[in-house]
């Protein structure tokens, strides 16, 4: 089962501090919605507030068209994974899986039959025995899905649910877990801080800011368009690059431009070089034009103190922080 969620005017307050402000959203039913932003910025709350743990105080959250703003958690048949997976540790795997059909007193076979499948599909069959504190972080996780997935729920918020992994099983877990969701065609919103689980899982991003949602879109898109140079700067590996118009011989506005949009060696503009980083055989040149820091990459060799002199390939133009739609 999956279903659309709709929020409309969703302010959420702790005291006096507005967390989430007026926030309106939609999640396509099968979606992969991925939300980033900066720390502090009201991601855990929003998913919070979506499953029920907290109450917005004022807006309404929509399931499948039906108003579920003043519903308990157990009434809203949305699954939560959380950072640490919160399972039973003094129960087995089998015992953690089965645990929410219990609870719903499901027959005994029903169960089996169940939690068997599940565990297969996740390939975790052969630990079904195994208290869960004898599990890696994968196994664990693989377990809080099997666990969430049993219930059949309409939707799955997880809330950076790779960043206790070490890189390499990240990697594997961030497969599977795209392949879980795919498989099981359910719609996941899903917190991360990392911009390359973003690109790499999200059908859709959305960017909060201040409580607010700054963009959404396809990842590429606000990589290729930020619609404000807030988000340029936010999104991508380097942030965006920003200097005066005038460079270029544009009056009354700012030009963005990313790193990899330049041609070095010849060109309009000159810089001087602060350092250098190499990425791929790639110089990634930090360099000083007319007081403004900007990173360019070259393929030839640098050293810092030269002056280098690149031409801009690609750009978008920005006015008070916004983009200048017939900049693209
Ligand atoms: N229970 C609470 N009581 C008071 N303030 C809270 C509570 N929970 C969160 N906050 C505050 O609300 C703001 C948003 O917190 P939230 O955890 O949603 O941010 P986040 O974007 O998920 O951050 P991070 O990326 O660091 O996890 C923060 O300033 C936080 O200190």
């Amino acid at each position: 089962m999956s279903t659309k969620l709709e929020l409309r005017n969703v302010t959420q307050r702790y005291g006096s501090k507005v967390v989430l402000n007026r926030l309106s959203l939609e999640i396509e039913d099968g979606e992969f919605f991925v939300i980033l932003g900066p720390s502090g910025t009201g991601k855990s709350t929003l998913l919070r507030t979506i499953v029920g743990i907290e109450r917005p105080v004022s807006g309404h959250i929509i399931l499948d068209g039906k108003d579920i703003t003043q519903l308990p958690p157990n009434k809203r048949n949305i699954a939560m994974v959380f950072q640490n997976y919160a399972l039973y540790p003094n129960m087995t795997v089998y015992e953690n899986i089965s645990f929410p059909l219990r609870m719903a007193h499901m027959n005994k076979q029903q169960i089996r039959e169940k939690v068997t499948s599940i565990a297969k599909k996740l390939n975790i069959e052969e630990v079904l025995d195994r208290n869960v504190t004898q599990l890696s972080g994968g196994q664990k996780q693989r377990v809080a899905l099997s666990r969430a997935l049993v219930r059949n729920p309409a939707m799955f918020l997880l809330d950076e649910p790779l960043s206790n992994l070490d890189a390499r099983v990240r990697f594997t877990a961030r497969e599977e877990l795209k392949k879980i969701q795919r498989d099981f065609n359910q719609t996941f919103v899903y917190v991360t801080h990392d911009q390359s689980e973003a690109q790499n899982l999200a059908d859709r991003v959305a960017v909060l800011r201040n409580g607010r949602i700054e963009q959404i879109g396809k990842y590429n898109e606000l990589y290729e368009n930020p619609k404000t140079k807030w988000i340029g700067d936010f999104i991508g590996d380097y942030p965006m690059n920003f200097l005066d118009g005038s460079v270029l011989g544009l009056d009354g506005v700012e030009i963005g431009f990313r790193p990899y949009w330049v041609e070095c060696d010849s060109g309009e503009i000159e810089g001087r070089v602060i350092s250098f980083e190499i990425v791929h055989e790639s110089y990634f040149v930090y360099c000083d034009v007319k007081g403004k820091t900007v990173v360019v990459r070259s393929t030839s060799p640098v050293e810092s103190g030269d002056y280098i002199r690149f031409s801009i390939k690609k750009f978008r133009k920005y006015r008070d922080g916004n983009l200048v739609e017939d900049g693209l």
